[in-house]
């Protein structure tokens, strides 16, 4: 029992380092979003392996009107809905707090924290929480046939694929989902074949360099010239947003 609770805390802790940089990158993203796509342009997000975290949620609350949250394991899924239905334990306080400071708001309003929330609540509800598996065509299969203006997958790719022939096929049976002139947004480790929170493995994961990310992204139909991308190089992780031509 003791051994399955400290597993479960350095699993949350590993999982916090990760948020520490997601939560940077992507309010600059839905900024970006919002300055070159107009409204009509920007309705729906789908966030492929999401896991229990509704970070797409909150940080594109006032982008989009839609979002849609996916992952593979059902337990995750579970925790999203009874974070929609309000009966979720876990605090997303805190982490509104640091997207609101990373946005440049004000945190300190009166119940802004809460209206942020309720937002994101909002944009899930008009979205959907479904079942995703990246080696399946359709992905999301409650969608298909569907593309979407935003397609968003963070740290997912590479703990679900373990050589990069398969990545290649993940990434383009997620490019399926994409229509042409959204935007594709990633999240990926660089050059580790572990997640790790320091002292001991919590996933393998498949060692992607940068050049093979983006010689993937090429071989499916993005812009190239469209993307933007911030690699943390002490974190060991990329951050990249481009455009499906
Ligand atoms: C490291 S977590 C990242 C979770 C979240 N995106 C984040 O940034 O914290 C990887 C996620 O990928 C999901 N996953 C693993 N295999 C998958 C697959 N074949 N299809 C879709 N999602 C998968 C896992 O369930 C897990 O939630």
């Amino acid at each position: 029992m003791f051994l399955y609770l400290s597993k479960e805390k350095e699993r949350q802790r590993s999982i916090e380092d990760g948020t520490r940089v997601s939560l940077f990158a992507l309010p600059v993203f839905a900024h970006l979003i919002v300055q070159t796509m107009r409204p009509n342009e920007r309705q729906t997000l789908l966030d492929i392996g999401a896991g229990p975290t509704v970070y797409s949620a909150l940080c594109f609350r006032d982008v989009v009107n839609e979002v849609y949250l996916t992952d593979y394991v059902e337990k995750n899924l579970d925790r999203v809905k009874e974070w929609l239905a309000g009966n979720t334990t876990h605090d997303w306080k805190p982490t509104i707090k640091v997207i609101l400071r990373t946005e440049g708001g004000n945190f300190l309003q009166q119940g802004i924290i809460e209206t942020s929330e309720e937002k994101a609540r909002g944009v899930v509800k008009c979205g959907g929480i479904y079942f995703a598996d990246v080696h399946q065509n359709p992905v999301v299969p409650s969608m298909e046939g569907r593309q979407v203006d935003i397609l968003l997958t963070i740290f997912t790719l590479e703990s679900a694929c373990q050589t990069y022939e398969q990545y290649k096929v993940c990434v383009k049976n997620m490019m399926n989902h994409l229509r042409p002139g959204g935007r594709f947004i990633l999240g990926s480790v660089l050059e580790d074949d572990e997640y790790n929170s320091g002292r001991s493995v919590m996933f393998t994961l498949l060692n992607l360099t940068e050049t093979k990310i983006l010689d993937a992204l090429e071989e499916v139909g993005i812009d190239m010239g469209s993307v933007k991308k911030y690699v943390l190089n002490d974190e060991g992780v990329m951050f990249l947003m481009a455009t499906k031509l």
